[in-house]
């Protein structure tokens, strides 16, 4: 019988056909030729004679990157440093004799009567193409399946994982004798068995990337079909007299590659020259500027290497993307840099340059903080930068040729996007790009739109935690890498989230991880992060403080007022709407920050016409009567709030002992933002203030001229949801967060602006927690497990995305007036409940024995710290005796505890 073709039968079934067929080899090899024109080239034999196109790593459980060092990368070392970097995906599984074919009159295999014994173990795996019956002899099959025996059942499902077919109580002897060849009915669907799929490729999902086995060599050798004509066309076509003008000269590298510390590029294999060499030039090495490498830390050096291979498409063929999730501070924006730089001037063709221009998309705050690190690297004569604002109009870069690298805000781009589309960019970089996480919002959609095909994502937060934002971006970047949404999600979505329910069978489990390491693995060629470690040796020390500060007495009398509330009530009898447990939160933590946030809310809502029917009338009746008769929000006291008392304190302390150095000082909301100010005016400190409504024009300036030494701000009053992301402060050394946000991302977003490459005095981070409240339960969810699983990545989740079960509200909404700190008492410490007098110095050492010896964090990265990790912390109450810290001495009258752990710690604090 012959088969008329199934998709996957265009490409060689790839049980049957391991051999490596290149596209289009009917000609002699056009690398022969590229070779011999190249006489001191060296060609990686790797990928094409491993038969593949996609180029795995050497253990697909371990998804870092074992980039080269720097030595390794030097051009000498161009084969090692690919060899040891790279694995095949040398999955496929061959049959034992291609050609045969059972010519075999389809039948339904006999259903069985039960009394078989077969052994339930049983499971096979084969990919199939199947066709409605017909008794035609030429069929028409209509698609590529992958049927699962399993005992004595039948599941056929189609390559995007969608069940299509289905039967139980076969013959256990019939499904043992299925083969290559076969035909059959199944579910009324003929079938024809075309292999069979290890279990291998069937757990790690790979047989359902176009058909089986090997695949996604095959999905990358059909992106690389599609490519074929692309990324280099239009800056690498050159006339014909200007290819004969150039064929050999001037073909050396830009930089010499052989002088010592050269950061040398990979070179581009036969299977990339082919593709992308058309023109058949000399190989030339790309070299990065040594004014640049100079100042490269190690990992930025691989980082850069990592990024060249993946815009050059050299990491998965015919795939130019890449996601640059390195830690808050790393300095991705000097590694983009030099990208940038590399590649508009050089390129491993003839060296002609692989970009002329580049779109940079950043949110508004950081617009002209990548001008100045432009302006920092290379100076302003190397590269001609533009941004775009009010007064510089995406024409005039259009105009003119002066320009190779647009700088754009995410809401100028959508606003000047008719513009931006008619001109063509080379190369894409997104700053801060986990918003494009939801590939419906306009901004995406606008930036999905662009033709251009070397994209790059820089984001500081980590990208994997949830799965479908997750696909989102990879998809961004290479587009159609993972198939189409509704198949990722049946091949790695669903059965990831199914094995990680806590009523997963062993089976579920085993699959799930497979699939989550296959795709890590996929994915982890064009993805690379690393964490803060990498450059803490070069930073200061760094003193976290976690302070939980006594409520003032006005605080606790009103915090029990809103706990008796109808409405409070009301929410933990499950009686009210879905969201007024929010505006019970939101009215805590108001009353956390200071009472006068409160009174203005309650007086803001009594004038208010919905007032009557409103549901925060049940929680705000008779609030008022607790304040006192002529309390003026506007003249609030620091006493009234046990944090601002202990703030109060700090900026004191700080200005006294430390007169040079300044304080960062956050919320997230405006309104507190506005009492925070006000403090700093009563004390007389000079300050400045970024938030929301700041304009973006200005916010670099402020940024600035904080930074700046001739700066005689004190304070810089920095709303974390407005100017969180990106910012560089390290003109601060001391960062107070005044209040607690359900997202940890937000947190460690704000607290990473000032421990970063540049800070030259030892940070001190001050978190505020109001004891007993609130606040120490969204504290508790962050470094707990549940806070830790969902909400590290996204910036934009609130407590709106968070269920709270009654159990879990009524725990929120209770306050812990007799505790110390009631994070400690969770920790299951050996101090906890300990009664801490004067006396007991003896009893309670200065540092106890829950407290570290090391000092060491443990954790490699800014992640919120785990509960295990805090109990490593050193722990004193505030009626400790014997503090060393001389800040902590200051304030420790309003605390009723401490956590503090110390990064890096060399010298005196
Ligand atoms: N090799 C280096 N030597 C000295 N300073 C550096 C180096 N690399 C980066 N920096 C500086 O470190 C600071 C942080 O860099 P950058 O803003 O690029 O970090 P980032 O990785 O983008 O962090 P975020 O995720 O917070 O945006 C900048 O001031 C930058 O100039
Ligand atoms: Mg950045």
């Amino acid at each position: 019988m012959r088969r008329s073709a199934a998709p996957s039968q265009f490409q060689g079934n790839p049980f049957k056909k391991l051999k490596f067929i290149p596209p289009a080899r009917s000609n002699p090899s056009p690398n022969e030729e590229v070779t011999k024109l190249n006489s001191d080239i060296k060609l990686f034999e790797v990928a094409a004679n491993k038969n593949t196109f996609l180029q795995s790593q050497n253990d697909p459980r371990i998804c870092s990157f074992n980039l080269p060092t720097e030595e390794s990368s030097r051009g000498i070392n161009h084969e090692d440093n690919y060899r040891g970097k790279y694995c095949l995906e040398a999955s496929a599984k061959t049959t034992s004799d291609p050609h045969h074919t059972v010519h075999l009159a389809p039948k339904e295999i006999t259903v069985s009567k039960g009394q078989e014994e077969e052994p339930d173990s049983l499971v096979k795996y084969f990919s199939v193409v199947w066709c409605k019956p017909s008794k035609k002899k030429h069929k028409k099959w209509e698609g590529d399946a992958v049927l699962i025996v399993k005992g004595k059942s039948f599941t056929l499902k189609d390559l995007e994982g969608k069940d299509i077919g289905r039967g139980i109580g076969y013959k256990f002897k019939e499904l043992e004798k299925i083969e290559e060849g076969q035909t059959m009915m199944i579910g009324g669907k003929e079938i024809e068995v075309m292999g069979i799929i290890s279990p291998d490729d069937f757990n790690s999902g790979r047989c359902f990337q176009l058909g089986g086995g090997s695949s996604a060599a095959l999905r990358s050798s059909q992106a690389v079909k599609k490519c074929f004509s692309n990324p280099f066309k239009s800056v690498c076509k050159l006339s014909s007299k200007e290819k004969r003008q150039n064929s050999f000269q001037n073909c050396k590298p830009r930089h010499d590659p052989y002088a010592p510390n050269s950061l040398v590029m990979l070179r581009p294999d036969n299977n990339h020259q082919w593709m992308f060499n058309k023109n058949c030039f000399p190989v030339v090495d790309v070299v990065i500027d040594p004014h640049l490498v100079f100042h490269l830390r190690p990992h930025q050096k691989e980082g850069i290497i990592f990024l060249y291979e993946c815009v050059m498409g050299m990491r998965v063929n015919g795939r130019c993307g890449a996601i640059l999730a390195d830690e808050m501070g790393l300095g991705k924006t000097l590694q983009c840099i030099s990208l940038i730089w590399t590649l508009q001037c050089q390129g491993p063709y003839g060296g002609k340059p692989v970009i002329k221009k580049t779109l940079i998309v950043s949110p508004g705050s950081l617009v002209n903080n990548w001008r100045k690190e432009f302006q920092k690297w290379l100076g302003s004569e190397r590269i001609k930068i533009f941004t775009v604002d009010q007064d510089h109009k995406v024409e005039e870069f259009t105009k003119s040729p002066f320009y190779s690298v647009l700088i754009i805000s995410y809401e100028m781009l959508l606003r000047s996007l008719d513009q931006i589309k008619n001109i063509k960019f080379d190369l894409l970089i997104c700053d801060e790009g986990h918003r494009l996480k939801n590939s419906t919002i306009k901004t995406a959609t606008a930036l999905i739109s662009l033709p251009c095909e070397k994209r790059i994502i820089l984001t500081g937060t980590p990208v994997q935690n949830d799965l479908q934002e997750f696909f989102a971006l990879i998809d961004f970047v290479n587009p159609g890498i993972l198939g189409s949404l509704p198949s990722y999600r049946k091949i790695y979505e669903e059965p990831i989230i199914k094995s990680r329910q806590p009523s997963a069978s062993e089976e579920e489990k085993e699959l799930g991880e497979r699939r989550a390491a296959e795709l890590t693995c996929l994915t982890g060629l064009f993805v690379l992060r690393r964490t803060q470690e990498v450059i803490n040796k070069y930073l200061p020390p760094k003193i976290e403080n976690v302070v939980f500060c006594r409520p003032g007495a006005l605080q606790i009398e009103l915090y029990r007022k809103l706990l008796n509330s109808q409405a409070v009530r009301f929410c933990l009898q499950g009686l009210l709407e879905n969201s007024s447990h929010l505006i019970c939160i939101g009215a805590l933590k108001k009353l956390c920050n200071h009472p006068c946030l409160l009174f203005s809310s309650v007086k803001e809502k009594e004038c208010s016409s919905t007032w009557d029917e409103n549901e925060e009338r049940n929680l705000y009746e008779g609030l008022i009567n607790v304040f006192p008769a002529d309390y003026n929000p506007l003249m609030f006291t620091e006493e009234e709030s046990g944090k601002l008392q202990v703030l109060s304190k700090l900026l004191a302390v700080i200005h006294e002992l430390r007169p040079g150095e300044k304080v960062v000082l956050v919320s997230n909301y405006t309104q507190t933002l506005n009492i925070l100010q006000e403090v700093c005016k009563r004390h007389g400190y000079a300050y400045t203030r970024l938030d929301g409504q700041t304009q973006v024009s200005q916010r670099q300036q402020i940024v600035d001229g904080f930074n700046s030494k001739y700066s005689s701000d004190f304070i810089f009053l920095l709303s974390s949801k407005a100017g969180g992301v990106g910012l560089n402060l390290i003109g601060g050394s001391h960062l107070i967060l005044y209040d607690i946000d359900w997202n940890p991302a937000t947190d460690i977003q704000a607290m990473s602006r000032v421990w970063r490459d540049g800070q030259k005095h030892p940070v001190h981070i001050y978190r505020l927690l109001t004891t007993g409240t609130i606040e120490e339960k969204i504290y508790q969810r962050q470094i707990s497990k549940q806070g830790l699983s969902g909400a590290v990545v996204d910036l934009t989740k609130t407590c709106d995305h968070i269920q709270f079960s009654v159990e879990e509200l009524k725990n929120l909404f209770t306050l812990h007036e007799s505790s110390r700190c009631v994070t400690h008492d969770l920790l299951d410490c050996e101090c906890t409940g300990e009664n801490h007098t004067g006396d007991s110095l003896e009893k309670f050492p200065v540092f106890r024995n829950c407290q570290l010896g090391t000092h060491q964090q443990k954790s490699d990265s800014l992640k919120p710290v785990s509960m295990s990790q805090l109990k490593q912390w050193k722990h004193f109450s505030g009626d400790h005796l014997n503090l060393t810290d001389p800040f902590l001495e200051r304030i420790r009258e309003n605390v009723s505890f401490f956590f503090q752990n110390i990064t890096n710690q060399t010298t005196a604090i």
